[in-house]
């Protein structure tokens, strides 16, 4: 029952009044469109467009609700810049700021390092997604530590509202009681379509790839490869070699080893806590492998037999996604995720309706996404090392396929290693696990990332040393750039007043979170990605230039993270209004300098 104009509720619709900015303790004016009896939630607009659903806590009377004017920075380094950029800044004094940002002075567009501002007397802080004119305050208390935006000339009269800035970070994180359903983002994947669409093709894809690598002339007149009869996927041994990967790698994680990390807050403002002994779970597995190696156990079982485990992992990947989408229909709304709540069974069954889904302390995506997958791909390239070895009866791994192992090692490690970092990621922070990542942390990494090194088994290809050293520099750079920008983001998430970063520049957000804009962030928008293409490159170098099909992996990672970065980049605007636009301003590249 929609708009429902009774006299219980407070508002009515076309109301003005003042709405807290979703992640924030800013409230800016925003107009009434709907009312929804049965959720209690009204829609409302705000002045940049963005339309949202509020619970009636997050909605003020403007009456409540100071307005104070600011006198405005006229400097001409600001006027000049004004002109270009829509947004304005607000100065203060630094006292007034000394219990607040911690951070950047940003004289539109021109950022300043955050030591320097510490020391101003007067600073100027990054206009909020929303546009006021007067700054407005809320509440009686008028204590030192609060701080006024302002709103754009020229732009509407929505009044962004003072807050405590020292509680932002801890409080913005507190989506106050915001159900998941109220503030879904748009769909992507092609919507529910798509979600059908991806279902199918996913493991068709792979089923191709598999049979097509395994074909003595992989060539793309070769397309498409023979169907083998249905019995030869299935093999009951497979499965089981499978389920024992999976449960000793569970064993692994579960050890009471390692440090317990904390996760970034949620929307209900509570933080999970992750065991992070990745590097140890990679250390012991490759004992146990070693050891059965000297056992006796003929790991090119895995090449032999790489459809069959392909096809097990298939069916585990889907038996999970099955449980999952279950359960996530008894999930309490903040803890789904905003992206896998759009209330269609094929969409949110694919991109994964529960963000965070544990038995107990166990956490199912974080599991997935760094365990069974990961290191079960380095087992196989070894394994095709092996195989390389006993099918061209060499006494070694050729060069090629050595440095497709030591590459890809080299990243799954540093990954475990890193293990924390994986907290601040899309598919950590965002992402719910459905099928989509269930698929791809158990069958797409295992069985597509380690084609290189399939191929390399029965289609050599001869390295010169210069080659080698060329292919190795490039991988170097690669990782050093990907690293790097990881640990940067990763280190400034955690915490923004690291003295390590201080000399980075941010542009503050009305959410309270800020955005690097200079460092690595203020190269191009994604530079991890851009490390991340380059060692992409590095691997299927070795692999020469006679098939696409070692190639598969560098197209098929230039799409996602193309995707990766529009979805991030959708996701960031939402979330950050015109400070992201700045950013985007300010850092106008998004992954390779000058070219994209
Ligand atoms: N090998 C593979 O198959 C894949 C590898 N990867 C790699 O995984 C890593 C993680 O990638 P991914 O999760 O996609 O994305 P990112 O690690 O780049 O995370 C994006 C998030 O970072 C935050 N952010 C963006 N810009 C800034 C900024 N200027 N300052 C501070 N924070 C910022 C935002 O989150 P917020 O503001 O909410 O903190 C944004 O949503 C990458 O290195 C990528 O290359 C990714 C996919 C597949
Ligand atoms: C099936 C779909 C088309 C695509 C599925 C995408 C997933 C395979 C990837 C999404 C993000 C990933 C990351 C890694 C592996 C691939 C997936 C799961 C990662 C764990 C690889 C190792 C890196 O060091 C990392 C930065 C930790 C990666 C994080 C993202």
């Amino acid at each position: 029952m929609r708009s429902m104009k009774m006299p219980t509720v407070r508002y009515q619709n076309g109301d003005m009044v003042m709405g807290r900015w979703p992640g924030s303790n800013l409230y800016y004016e925003v107009k009434v469109l709907d009312f929804d009896a049965k959720s209690s939630l009204y829609t409302v607009i705000y002045k940049d467009g963005t339309e949202l659903e509020l619970k009636e806590q997050d909605m003020k009377n403007a009456s409540g609700f100071q307005t104070r004017s600011r006198s405005r920075s006229r400097s001409p380094g600001r006027r000049r810049s004004q002109s270009r950029s829509p947004a304005r800044t607000t100065r203060r004094s630094s006292s007034r700021m000394a219990a607040a940002v911690t951070t950047a002075a940003i004289t539109d567009g021109v950022t300043s390092s955050r030591k320097d501002t510490r020391l101003k007397d007067s600073l100027e802080i990054r206009l909020s997604p929303l546009k006021s004119e007067a700054a407005v305050e809320v509440g009686p208390d008028k204590t030192q530590g609060r701080y006024n935006l302002r709103r754009r000339k020229d732009d509407g009269d929505a009044k962004p509202v003072e807050t405590k800035p020292k509680q932002l970070g801890e409080k913005d994180a507190k989506l106050a009681a915001a159900p998941a359903a109220s503030l879904a983002t748009p769909l992507d994947f092609g919507g529910k379509i798509g979600a059908y669409f991806w279902l199918l093709f996913l493991p068709a894809w792979v089923l191709f790839l598999v049979l097509q690598v395994n074909l003595e002339d992989p060539s793309l007149t070769n397309f498409p490869p023979p169907l083998p009869a249905l019995e030869a996927f299935w093999d009951a041994q497979a499965l089981g070699f499978v389920i024992l990967w999976i449960l000793f790698q569970a064993l692994l994680y579960i050890l009471p080893v390692g440090k317990l990390s904390e996760g970034v807050p949620l929307r209900s403002g509570k933080k999970l806590k992750y065991r992070t002994n990745g590097f140890c779970a990679v250390a012991v597995s490759s004992l146990a492998v070693a050891a059965a190696v000297h056992q006796g156990v003929d790991l090119t079982y895995i090449h032999s037999h790489f459809l069959q485990l392909t096809a097990a992992s298939f069916l585990v990947a889907v038996l999970l996604s099955v449980y999952l989408y279950v359960r996530s229909q008894y999930a309490a709304g903040e803890q789904l995720a905003l992206g896998g709540s759009s209330g269609n069974v094929a969409y949110d069954f694919f991109k994964g309706h529960e963000l965070n889904p544990r038995i107990k302390e166990f956490d199912l995506k974080f599991f997935c996404e760094m365990r069974p997958g990961l290191i079960g791909w380095c087992l196989i390239n070894f394994a095709m090392a092996l195989a390389e070895m006993k099918q061209q009866g060499l006494d070694a791994p050729s060069y090629s396929m050595i440095l497709v192992n030591l590459f890809q090692l080299l990243y799954v490690v540093d990954g475990l290693w890193n293990e924390e970092a994986i907290l601040t990621t899309m598919d950590l922070m965002h992402d719910g696990f459905g099928f989509m990542l269930a698929f791809g942390d158990l069958v797409w990494v295992p069985f597509t990332y380690t084609l290189q090194a399939y191929y390399l088994v029965s289609h050599p290809n001869h390295l010169s040393l210069p080659a080698v050293a060329a292919i190795v520099t490039l991988k170097l750079v690669g990782f050093y750039i990907f690293r790097k920008s990881n640990s940067e983001k990763n280190a400034f998430r955690r915490n923004p007043s690291d003295p390590k970063l201080s000399h980075l520049q941010i542009i503050p957000t009305a959410t309270g979170k800020s955005l690097l804009v200079s460092g690595w962030w203020g190269v191009v928008r994604h530079p991890n990605y851009l490390g991340d293409l380059l060692m992409a490159l590095a691997w299927s170098l070795p692999c020469g230039f006679s098939h696409l099909l070692p190639w598969y992996y560098m197209i098929y990672f230039i799409i996602l993270l193309v995707h990766r970065d529009a979805r991030d980049m959708s996701e960031c605007r939402r979330k950050y209004g015109s400070a992201w636009d700045e950013y985007c301003r300010t850092v106008r590249y998004r992954i390779i300098p000058r070219v994209y």
